[in-house]
């Protein structure tokens, strides 16, 4: 799965030790020789693993031979350090998550903690020739295996604490620090015994995890419903459903965390099962377009896809799970927050690329509008960014007017554009104009119903980019009817005491005539968005340039299987990607974007939401 490697590269590129901990590649020769310098990674300590040390005896002597030469150090420390953070301890990514540090926290201080015989320290009945030489990882798990039977520790963790505690409470004595390898053989002298205290992996509240044998141990354990075969659900299965994020009018998004390693996702799902071929090419459309994108810093990014059947027989559901972005730009204008200018030219320029990157790909998005525009987490300083600016506006209403107390200020800001579900190819069909949010509409998809195949569908989306723009710096919704609806069809829109230069941009963005409305690949490069408004320079916001993609990105290569369950569309997601360009061809020429394609996707997807 590909959470699962993820997790796994994740973990294993953070503990290098992993596979083998003997070996100790990331230390320099004087680390090697020094046992003080030995420490514990600090991910080994975030993820709870309390290593105390006994002191250290003196170095044992050099051995006499280069093929005798020991990797003492290799030998001597690892057992009891690294095979807990392989075993155990995933690492997890999101550690600043509070609900998963307040569930860590409960774990920590809830059940016993488990020890594991991998943890034991080596002790005195190693013998030298044993500690002098080469081990590997086996023959050193049997070495701390016969030294706890030499020592009588049976495999009862509390006895083993008890034991523990003893040795180390007689290691205290002893002359020298750290946990070197020089406490071994050491003559007789006192072992020493690090004591290793292993805690539950801090993932959130987490049904799998149930209180077992009475003894306050906790082991992870199925939910008793996922067992049966009959309502068996990997979605249930991998992931703990936390809060809904949000609901359209099909769907419903929750964060949701994956049980191994803790880390949250998003995860879109039906809101009534799937009943017909129809829906189901829907939202094979939907995470196909999404697919087709991958790799782009402003668009949502596609971790995997599936289909399950329901638990009621009445159809299918589906599951597509998305990093978790933030609120949606659309809370904004339901609190009344405006977009300062700074904030607009933010939003413009990281929107226009990722619209650059749909219609380069030779599809429309179809759907642009605040909702669809999600803001990101863990951003530093800007993390905080809605709900701070929120508290401010609330201490002081926003007005009509830009740049007052209280608007936004999105300078910094990181925006993801997601909700492909209305994805189509340029030049396809589509049927009626009832599919998209009507204030956001391109007056032409008013007129006609063939405005995807005029060859300038990819406009709709700027038209819509600038409304929802227009909308974001007004603070008010737009309206859906009426003589302003038709206004704002006609290019008119009001800004007092916004730059000239940007009211302009959007008049032009949102004009009635497609043909007039700038391209995405124009908007990215106009002077506007590339310096900023004010001293020409973006002023104190420090507008940057945004970063052209122009290195070919791969679509997620687990993210093929997946979509390649599917039916007659199947075969589109990594069509669509060699014809971006984003991935090579496996033979002959890049797969066109033309009629094959386009005729392809309509008999694919011939349904509409
Ligand atoms: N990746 C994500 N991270 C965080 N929240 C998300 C994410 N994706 C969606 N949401 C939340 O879920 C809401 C609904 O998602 P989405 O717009 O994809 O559903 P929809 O049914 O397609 O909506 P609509 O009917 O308006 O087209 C969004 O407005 C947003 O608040």
């Amino acid at each position: 799965m590909t959470t699962a490697t993820t997790a796994a590269k994740t973990h294993s590129s953070a503990n290098p030790n992993k596979k083998n901990p003997n070996k100790n590649s990331g230390t320099t020769r004087q680390q090697r020789t020094d046992p003080g310098l030995l420490r514990p990674s600090r991910t080994l300590s975030q993820a709870g693993v309390v290593i105390h040390r006994a002191p250290a005896p003196p170095p044992e002597p050099r051995p006499a031979s280069r093929s005798a030469r020991p990797r003492l150090l290799e030998v001597k420390r690892a057992p009891h350090q690294d095979d807990v953070r392989s075993c155990s301890t995933p690492d997890i990514t999101t550690p600043k998550d509070p609900l998963i540090n307040l569930n860590a926290k409960l774990l920590e201080s809830g059940p016993p903690s488990l020890r594991h015989a991998t943890n034991r320290p080596l002790a005195q009945a190693t013998t030298a020739a044993t500690a002098t030489a080469a081990v590997p990882i086996a023959a050193a798990a049997a070495t701390a295996a016969a030294a706890t039977a030499a020592e009588g520790i049976d495999e009862d963790p509390l006895r083993f604490r008890s034991q523990s505690a003893r040795g180390e409470g007689s290691a205290a004595g002893a002359s020298g620090s750290g946990d070197g390898p020089g406490g071994e053989g050491g003559g007789g002298g006192r072992s020493p015994k690090p004591k290793v205290q292993l805690v539950e992996p801090p993932t959130p509240c987490n049904p799998y995890m149930a209180r077992v044998e009475g003894g306050g141990r906790y082991s992870f354990q199925a939910a008793e419903s996922c067992l049966k075969p009959e309502c068996y659900s990997r979605v249930l299965w991998d992931y703990h459903q936390e809060v809904e994020l949000g609901h359209g009018n099909f769907s419903k998004v929750y964060r949701a965390v994956h049980r191994l390693t803790g880390v949250p996702f998003a995860i879109k799902t039906n809101r009534s099962p799937i009943t017909t071929l129809q829906a189901r090419n829907m939202w094979l459309n939907e995470m196909q377009a999404l697919a087709a994108v991958q790799g782009h810093p402003h668009i949502v990014r596609l971790h995997d896809a599936w289909f399950e059947s329901d638990p009621r027989n009445t159809g299918e559901r589906v599951f597509i799970k998305m990093e978790l972005c933030g609120d949606s730009l659309g809370g904004l204008v339901r609190r009344r927050l405006q977009l300062s200018e700074q904030g607009a030219l933010d939003l413009l320029r990281q929107m226009s690329s990722a619209l650059k990157r749909i219609h380069e790909v030779g599809m429309v998005h179809l759907d642009i509008k605040p909702d669809n525009i999600y803001a990101v987490l863990g951003r530093g300083p800007e993390s905080g960014f809605l709900e701070t600016q929120h508290r401010a506006a609330s201490n002081s209403p926003a007005t009509n007017t830009a740049g007052i107390s209280g608007c936004v200020s999105g300078s910094g800001a990181l925006y993801k554009l997601g909700d492909f579900g209305l994805a189509m190819m340029q030049g396809g069909r589509r049927v009626g104009a009832s599919e998209g949010d009507c204030r956001y509409l391109a007056p032409e998809v008013l007129r006609t119903r063939r405005f995807l195949a005029t060859g300038l569908a990819d406009r709709i989306d700027i038209f819509a980019l600038g409304a929802t723009t227009y909308e974001l710096m007004r603070g008010t919704e737009l309206p859906k009817n009426g003589s302003d609806y038709m206004d704002l069809r006609a290019g008119r829109i009001v800004l007092p005491g916004v730059d000239t230069r940007l009211v302009a941009l959007l008049k032009r963005m949102m004009s009635a005539d497609p043909t007039q409305r700038p391209t995405a690949d124009l908007l990215v490069r106009s002077p506007l968005l590339t310096s900023g408004v004010g001293n020409g320079g973006g002023g104190g916001g420090g507008v940057s340039p945004l970063r052209s993609h122009s290195t070919p990105m791969t679509l997620p290569s687990a993210l093929l299987p997946t979509v390649r369950c599917g039916v007659s569309v199947a075969h589109l997601a990594p069509r669509v990607a060699v014809a971006a360009g984003l991935v090579a061809p496996s033979r002959g020429p890049p797969f066109p974007v033309g009629p094959q394609l386009l005729s392809a996707m309509r008999h694919s997807v011939s349904c509409t939401r």
